[in-house]
């Protein structure tokens, strides 16, 4: 399997370099050369299987011979082992046709854990075999960021550094990434919003020099193996709801565009998808480029959801370069254009290709808040903010297929918003219970390039010299 750039000018890659690298070097993102695709046996056969079963039959054509099978299905149950449900991702009913999917009982309380506690196993395992070291950068609006500090840190071959919109995340997330005490983790809360950080992050991609001499490793979804992890739970879900006899549709709260990506990859693989609804808060840039075929940059606004105020999706790029045919020209183009004039028009048959998987709806705070307290009245279900978002989504979209709702953080991350909208404060899990008393660490930065650079440069304890795989 070999993996290519959505720009088309970049070095084509084997899985585990496109793993280590990120961004591609054109600035696009790395996607399979082709989609393999499972039979209707091989879906047929994973209902029931172990939550790992499944990871394993899902991602197993992607990697190619990266990893021995016992070595990947050992990553696997170990990547695993410290999730606090024995589904990993157990489905609950809230309607006769509406289903949540429980995407929160990994370590960090978010979907992001599913990817992160993986790829932390992969890169480790890789690392250890050729006795390279990476420096990691990562931007987050809260829940990348704790998820990827608590699946690296103290691996000796990483260095991370996680840059976060200082003031826009919750105290918990803040707190997780900030209390580790791990040297070779390093939280900096940067001035400005999520977009702020993820464009400083690419802008660093695209410092070749710097890329290289640090050997810059991304574990946001702009790395594939962030979006293949996260395939393998639409397979777990769909398939204990009767598929592939039975379709299903998804929908899923939506920032970045990785989680529901990683469901389209599921419906190109042959899982039998209806509709992947797109469910964003105020920040409904995805929503409006659905509707209009505009997709316009109009800045953040913060909101109780605040793992999703994002505008720049990088994802989407991935499904644009499908909806254009896989034409890199013409992504590049669209992405050039995005640089310089803060938007771009989707062409009329690219728009209808999109449309013909994807749906959409957006949210306002007081339906989300108000979605908590009915969902809890209603089911019994005490749902984050973002979850929240989908579910409101999702009751506008219900059809004939089961609807299958991403719950894709725990409550206990968003208390604030949560009680003010339930009247409940939840607890956070015993195994954290002592996260407020631990010390905090981090840094504050500008935005500014060139002071995280150098700030980099400085902490890292083994520079690479040069890129010898030059990726
Ligand atoms: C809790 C939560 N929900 C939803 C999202 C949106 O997911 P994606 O960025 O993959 O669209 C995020 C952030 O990515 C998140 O942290
Ligand atoms: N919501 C995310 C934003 C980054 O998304 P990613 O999936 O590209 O890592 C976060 O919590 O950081």
């Amino acid at each position: 399997m070999q993996y290519i750039s959505t720009r088309g000018a970049a070095p084509v890659l084997t899985f585990e370099q496109a793993m280590l690298t990120g961004l591609a070097r054109d600035g696009g993102l790395y996607v399979p050369e082709s989609i393999p695709t499972l039979t209707e046996a091989e879906i047929t056969a994973m209902a029931g299987l172990p939550y790992e079963d499944i990871a394993f039959r899902v991602m197993k054509p992607f990697i190619g011979e990266t990893f021995t099978d016992a070595e990947f299905k050992s990553l696997i149950a170990q990547a695993y082992a410290g999730f606090g449900h024995a589904a990993r991702a157990p489905l609950k009913q809230l309607a006769p046709n509406h289903f949540l999917l429980e995407l929160f009982h990994g370590p960090t309380l978010a979907f992001k854990d599913f990817a992160m506690q993986l790829i932390g196993q992969l890169f480790q395992a890789s690392l250890t075999r050729s006795g390279d070291r990476v420096t990691i950068v990562g931007a987050t609006s809260g829940d990348t960021g704790s998820a990827a500090i608590e699946a690296f840190k103290g691996l000796s071959n990483v260095d991370v550094f996680i840059l976060f919109p200082h003031g826009r995340v919750s105290e918990v997330q803040r707190r997780q990434m900030t209390t580790p005490a791990e040297s070779n983790v390093h939280a900096l809360a940067v001035d400005g919003d999520f977009d702020t950080c993820q464009g400083l992050l690419k802008d660093m991609f695209n410092d070749f020099d710097f890329r290289d001499r640090v050997r810059l490793a991304g574990v946001n979804s702009i790395n594939w193996a962030r979006v293949l992890a996260q395939v393998v739970y639409y397979f777990s879900a769909a398939t204990s709801l009767g598929a592939p006899l039975r379709a299903v549709d998804f929908t899923v709260p939506t920032g970045n565009f990785g989680d529901i990506f990683a469901g389209y990859i599921a419906r190109k693989m042959g899982l039998p998808i209806g509709k992947l609804v797109i469910a964003t808060n105020q920040n409904d840039i995805l929503h409006r480029c659905l509707t209009t075929g505009v997709y316009q940059t109009e800045g953040v606004t913060p909101s109780i959801s605040p793992s999703m105020d994002i505008q720049v999706s990088s994802n989407f790029e991935r499904a644009l370069f499908d909806a254009y045919g896989r034409d890199g020209k013409a992504v590049a183009q669209l992405m050039d254009e995005l640089k310089t004039t803060g938007q771009f028009t989707v062409s009329q048959g690219a728009l209808q290709a999109l449309r013909e998987v994807f749906a959409s709806g957006r949210v306002s705070e007081a339906e989300t808040s108000a979605t908590i307290k009915a969902t809890l009245a209603q089911s019994a279900e005490l749902l984050c903010p973002h979850s929240a978002v989908g579910v409101a989504v999702a009751e506008d979209h219900l059809g004939s297929n089961p609807m299958i709702t991403l719950a894709t953080a725990h409550p206990a991350k968003f208390p604030d918003a949560v009680e003010a909208a339930s009247g409940i404060r939840p607890p956070l899990p015993p195994r954290m219970a002592d996260l407020f008393q631990r010390e905090e660490r981090v840094t504050r930065m500008p935005n500014d390039r060139a002071a995280l650079q150098a700030l980099i440069l400085q902490r890292i304890s083994n520079v690479t010299t040069s890129n010898a795989a030059g990726v």
